[in-house]
C-alpha cells in the first residue's frame, strides 16, 4: 500500500535582494527586488508502508526542503503530494499526529531545563497520548534507546549523542506511522552512530513505520536502506534498490588482500591498484575477471585473506554527481 506520493513536487524559494550601500537599502525599502532560487523541480515518487528509503544528494541538493514540504513546514510551490492521504502543508492535527520530523541538527526542541522524563510527559500532553500507551511506548523506547539513566537529567546537560536518543524517544512517543530523518547521526561518535542505526533497524522491523531519511552518512544509508532516491540540484536522478545502482554505476569491484611475500607478483598486470601497504593491497578489478584473478593470485603465491566487496558507496556517489548522470 501506498503511503508516500509525490508528483512533480517544486519549491522555488522568493528571496530578497539587499543591494550594498545606505542609499540603495533605503531605495529598496521601498521598491523590493527578489532573486529566485529553484530549490526543487519537478519531483516525483511513491513509498509503500513499511519502507525505509534513503534520501540522498549533495549539500544543496533539495533534500532538507522536499523533507520540509512533506511534514507541512512549507507549502510547495507547484506539484502535488499526498502522504497518508493528507496534503502534507495542509498542517491538519490529525496528519501532524500521524507523522515526526526529525533532524539531527535540532535532536530535542523542548526547553533546557527540562529533564527527559519532563520532555516525554510534555510531549504526552501535546500529542494527547492516552495513559496506556504512554505506559507501553516510553517503556519501549526507553528501553530501545537504553535511556533508564538520563531520564532526570536536564535536556541541556546531555551530550548531543544522549540529545539524539531522548530526541527520538520524544518524536516516537505517539508511534508516528511515517518519520521524515535529516541527518540522524549528524556529529555523532561512533558510539552513539552504532546506537542509533541500531535503533531505526530495530525500531522500522518492529513498528513497519515508513521511513524517508536524509544522511551524507552511507554508512546509515547501507544500514537501513534498500532502496535509495538520489536528487542533485533539485532534480532526481535515481530512484530503485541500492544493489541496482552499484551493478548500474560500477562494473567493478574491490579485491583487499593480505598476504606475507608475493614472489615479485605483478599486481598492475592484473587491476588498478587502489591502496598499497606492506603486507596488503587493494585493487579494482572488471567484474567479470574476479574468478579468474582471485584463481591466478591464489596459484602464484601464499595469501592470509582475500576479500571481494562492492566499492565505497561513497565513490559511486562522487561518481554519479561529478558525471551529472547514471549509466543505465
Ligand atoms: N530559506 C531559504 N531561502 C532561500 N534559499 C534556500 C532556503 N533554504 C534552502 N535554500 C536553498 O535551496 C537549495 C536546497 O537547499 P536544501 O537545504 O534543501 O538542500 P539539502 O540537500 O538539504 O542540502 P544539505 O545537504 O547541505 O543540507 C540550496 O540552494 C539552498 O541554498
Amino acid at each position: 500500500m501506498s503511503v508516500m506520493t509525490v508528483k512533480n513536487l517544486t519549491m522555488t524559494y522568493k528571496v530578497p535582494v539587499r543591494p550594498a550601500g545606505l542609499k540603495a537599502s533605503l531605495q529598496s525599502l521601498f521598491k523590493r527586488q527578489y532573486r529566485y532560487v529553484k530549490a526543487v523541480e519537478h519531483i516525483s515518487f511513491t513509498i509503500g508502508e513499511g519502507e525505509v528509503v534513503g534520501f540522498l544528494g549533495p549539500n544543496g541538493a533539495g533534500k532538507t526542503t522536499t523533507l520540509k514540504m512533506l511534514s507541512g513546514i512549507l507549502h510547495s510551490s507547484d506539484g502535488e503530494a499526498k502522504v497518508l492521504g493528507h496534503i502534507p502543508w495542509l498542517r491538519e492535527i490529525s496528519y501532524l499526529k500521524q507523522i515526526a520530523f526529525i533532524r539531527g541538527s535540532r535532536p530535542m526542541s523542548v526547553p533546557g531545563e527540562l529533564t527527559v522524563k519532563d520532555a516525554l510527559l510534555f510531549q504526552k500532553k501535546l500529542y494527547d497520548v492516552t495513559d496506556f500507551d504512554y505506559r507501553r511506548n516510553a517503556a519501549e523506547l526507553v528501553d530501545m534507546l537504553d535511556l533508564e539513566s538520563l531520564l532526570p537529567r536536564q535536556v541541556r546537560a546531555l551530550s548531543l549523542g544522549e540529545k539524539m536518543r531522548s530526541g527520538l524517544a520524544c518524536s516516537l512517543l505517539y508511534r508516528p506511522k511515517v518519520l521524515f530523518l535529516d541527518e540522524p547521526t549528524l556529529g555523532l561518535d561512533v558510539t552513539a552512530v552504532n546506537a542509533i542505526r541500531k535503533f531505526l533497524k530495530l525500531y522500522s522491523s518492529h513498528t513497519r513505520a515508513t521511513i524517508l531519511l536524509t544522511s551524507h552518512y552511507m554508512a546509515d544509508v547501507e544500514a537501513l536502506c534498500g532502496r535509495i532516491i538520489l536528487i542533485n540540484k533539485g532534480e532526481l536522478h535515481y530512484d530503485g534498490r541500492l544493489s541496482a545502482l552499484y551493478d548500474a554505476m560500477t562494473p567493478y569491484k574491490h579485491l583487499h588482500i593480505s598476504f606475507t611475500d608475493t614472489n615479485g607478483f605483478l599486481w598492475e598486470d592484473i587491476g588498478d591498484v587502489i591502496h598499497s601497504e606492506d603486507h596488503s593491497i587493494t585493487l579494482r578489478i572488471p567484474k567479470e575477471r574476479i574468478t579468474a584473478v582471485t584463481n591466478r593470485i591464489l596459484s602464484s603465491f601464499s595469501v592470509h585473506d582475500l576479500l571481494v566487496v562492492e566499492p565505497p558507496l561513497e565513490d559511486v556517489m562522487e561518481q554519479i554527481f561529478s558525471e551529472g548522470s547514471i549509466h543505465k
